[in-house]
């Protein structure tokens, strides 16, 4: 069959041929050799040890594979060359303003601790060298995690302290904190690894899913861990499960919606069979990290399958459009008070709900940490709405920068999505964190309307808002 994959509108890297994509039984890779960098596929399949190509899941973990395999991925995230299969390079034209890529220049740290972080990156810092780090910066983000369980902690300036690498310290001190390292017997060098690919997975480029927003996402998480109602009955487990999800919910987002990916046929969009295109793509690539990096590979597959599993289930309810059907079950439970947390299956839902609010949080933060996060956001949308336009595509809802404003988007944001949610958060924890969300997003939503009505609505607005606020259709 040919290999041809084409995207209508936008360039293409690398071809994935459509019968990896159209039969999920079977997977005939023999006329792909564009795909391996000159090497067989045998070879490949070879080193992978035992790859299985007879399902929709090892397809997914292959295809993440060969993106890691082929150096690619690296290289994409460092700006040089470009994605797997959409070239998304046009989406990140105005570099100088690029919020993620300024992070480092904006960093404070001297350059002999921005190489000693390089090296660490790559695994080649020894223990002597960590005494040459700039300790004032290393010093302040220590300082900083002592305080990392409340809730106005500043993760765009602990990012800055750390060089770029909030999410490994933050996931790597709320690990030791936990004793998760002793309690499940891990190798904390194996452990660093897979946190550093995890935190490359993410697209430095993207001015929100970055791994900025998953140390921001497990920051939440772990203040959500320490409500009385899920501290006092959640296992080891959970709280695994809880961290690893938060770190990895959004891996490697390529910067635009479902929407997009959907109207471009992209190859994730056949895969995943045009549902939850994103949510799926994250688990896997999660997935294939985890067995990649064989941090769990000590512990029996059992243990392993299951919580492979509850990652998917977890990270899958981030799909913002399945937010109503896991609200209404939320507020079906409280207005039964039936949760019962010592049942497994409603200490999941509950972790469900944890993370989804976790995901959405930024406008329950402190009005100069959430409004960083509304432009980032808006940045993102507004970058998709320019490369729809430039390809004669119908504007994404919100992507539009002649018909939106973020003030605009924010109100409905909160309104529509965030509030409904943190309302039955609130119901559920009933405690001091959870009704100051509810205040600070009150505040944001009075600073929105404000600044709403200061900048007038765009006059075409009036026609393109959509009713019920979703980027995704
Ligand atoms: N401040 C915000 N304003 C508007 N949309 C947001 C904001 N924060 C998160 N979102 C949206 O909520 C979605 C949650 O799932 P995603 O991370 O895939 O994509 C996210 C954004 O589309």
């Amino acid at each position: 069959m040919e290999v041809c994959y084409q995207l209508p509108v936008l360039a293409l890297d690398r071809a994935v041929p459509k019968h990896v994509l159209s039969r999920r039984g079977a997977i005939s890779l023999t006329s792909s050799s564009c795909l391996f960098g000159g090497r067989s596929p045998r070879q490949l399949s070879k080193r992978r040890g035992a790859i299985s190509y007879d399902s929709i899941d090892q397809t997914a973990l292959y295809i993440r594979m060969l993106d890691v395999r082929l150096g690619n991925f690296r290289s994409e995230i460092r700006g040089s060359t470009s994605h797997l299969c959409v070239d998304f390079r046009s989406l990140h034209s105005g570099e100088s303003e690029d919020h993620a890529s300024n992070r480092k220049q904006r960093s404070k740290l001297s350059l002999q601790m921005y190489l000693q972080c390089s090296r660490s990156f790559h695994g080649t810092l020894t223990f002597r060298h960590l005494h040459l780090l700039d300790q004032v910066y290393y010093g302040q983000a220590k300082c900083m995690l002592q305080r990392v369980g409340t809730w106005n902690f500043d993760i765009f300036l602990f990012d800055r302290l750390t060089n770029g690498e909030s999410l490994v310290c933050l996931t790597l001190e709320l690990f030791c904190k936990y004793g998760l390292i002793e309690l499940f017997g891990l190798d904390p060098l194996r452990l660093h690894s897979f946190l550093v690919r995890i935190q490359e997975g993410y697209r430095s480029r993207n001015p929100y899913h970055n791994s900025l927003h998953a140390a921001d996402v497990t920051q939440a998480m772990y203040c959500y861990l320490q409500e009385p109602k899920l501290s006092e009955s959640l296992t080891s487990w959970d709280i695994l499960l809880a961290l690893l999800a938060a770190a990895t919910h959004d891996l490697e987002h390529p910067g635009v919606n479902q929407n997009f990916l959907l109207k471009n046929d992209h190859f994730l969009a056949s895969l995943y069979q045009k549902n939850s295109v994103l949510e799926n793509h994250h688990w896997k690539s999660a997935l294939s990290h985890l067995r990649e990096s064989g941090l769990l590979s000590h512990l029996p597959i059992e243990d392993r399958h299951r919580m492979e599993e509850r990652l998917g289930s977890l990270i899958l309810a981030t799909d913002i459009s399945r937010q109503n059907e896991f609200l209404s079950r939320f507020k079906a439970h409280l207005d039964r008070k039936d949760l019962n947390m010592s049942s497994p299956e409603h200490r999941q839902f509950i972790l469900q709900m944890a993370l989804k609010c976790a995901d959405i949080c930024n406008p329950c933060r402190p009005n100069s940490l959430s409004t960083c996060w509304s432009h980032c956001v808006t940045k993102e949308f507004f970058q998709q709405g320019d490369v729809e336009r430039a390809h004669r595509h119908d504007v994404s809802p919100l992507c539009d920068r002649h018909s939106n404003s973020v003030a605009i988007i924010q109100k409905s944001f909160i309104s529509y999505v965030v509030e409904p949610l943190f309302v039955q958060w609130a119901r559920f924890c009933d405690t001091p964190l959870s009704h100051c969300m509810l205040g600070y997003m009150k505040q944001n939503k009075k600073y929105w309307s404000n600044a709403a009505i200061m900048r007038p609505k765009p006059k075409s607005l009036v026609r393109s808002l959509p009713l019920r606020h979703s980027n995704r259709l």
